[in-house]
């Protein structure tokens, strides 16, 4: 049985809106202290932010195509590492995961594991747009570049979101050595318990309170 409590520690509390404003996001912030969530996580635009001890400050980068420059990802990761941010979530670059370029994928990781020094760095593969084969052989890739977390999704993609099939094949990919986060389209306690239970150890979700309602200590 997985509490409230358990998620919500288990949830980076999240608003990504280009058009979110800084009142937005110490409203999220305040919201995030209530709930226990584990992080709030805002874009690189917001920071820095100033957050009571004890929650988390989550930022996106390359965010939400990937389809940036290797040295404009790790530039803007270690921007916001400098303006407090404790975990960066990049988004993969897709035209190299499509061409199947796994050593390309790989140094593309690698460079922002490299800028973002003892912050930690999730993966945002985009699930919803790859085959099974390409979700394994990314997930490899961001392992073999050091990652932190594999994640499915930014939320922003017309394919989709997280799925309980992507986050099962994640798992199994990367086993306990790497944490995996789901977001994107998770709305329910039934949604966020179905993640868990296929395997994600970290939930992405601007949800947060709706989620957290459904469940009880
Ligand atoms: O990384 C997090 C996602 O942007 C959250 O997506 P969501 O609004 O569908 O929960």
């Amino acid at each position: 049985m997985t509490t409230r409590r358990e998620i919500a520690a288990m949830i980076d509390h999240t608003l990504l809106k280009p058009e979110a404003t800084g009142e937005q996001v110490a409203a999220l912030i305040a919201q995030g202290v209530e709930l226990g969530t584990f992080s709030v996580c805002v874009s690189p635009n917001q920071l820095p932010v100033e957050v009571p001890e004890g929650l988390r400050v989550a930022t996106v980068c390359g965010f939400p195509s990937g389809a940036h420059a290797t040295a404009v990802k790790a530039a803007e990761a270690a921007d916001s590492v400098a303006k407090g941010a404790d975990e960066v979530d990049m988004v993969v670059n897709l035209r190299q995961v499509k061409e199947h370029d796994w050593d390309a994928v790989e140094a593309d990781v690698r460079a922002v594991k490299e800028a973002v020094g003892a912050a930690l760095l999730k993966v945002i593969i985009e699930s919803a747009a790859l085959t099974d084969e390409e979700i394994v052989a990314v997930c490899q890739a961001s392992e073999r570049a050091c990652a932190d977390y594999v994640k499915t999704s930014t939320g922003f993609h017309p394919a989709g979101g997280a799925s309980v099939h992507a986050v099962r094949l994640m798992r199994e990919t990367v086993g306990e050595r790497l944490g995996v986060k789901a977001s994107g389209g998770i709305r329910t306690a039934q949604d966020a318990l179905a993640m868990v239970e296929a395997g994600a150890s970290r939930l992405g979700v601007s949800a947060s309170v709706a989620i957290l309602d459904g469940l009880e200590d």
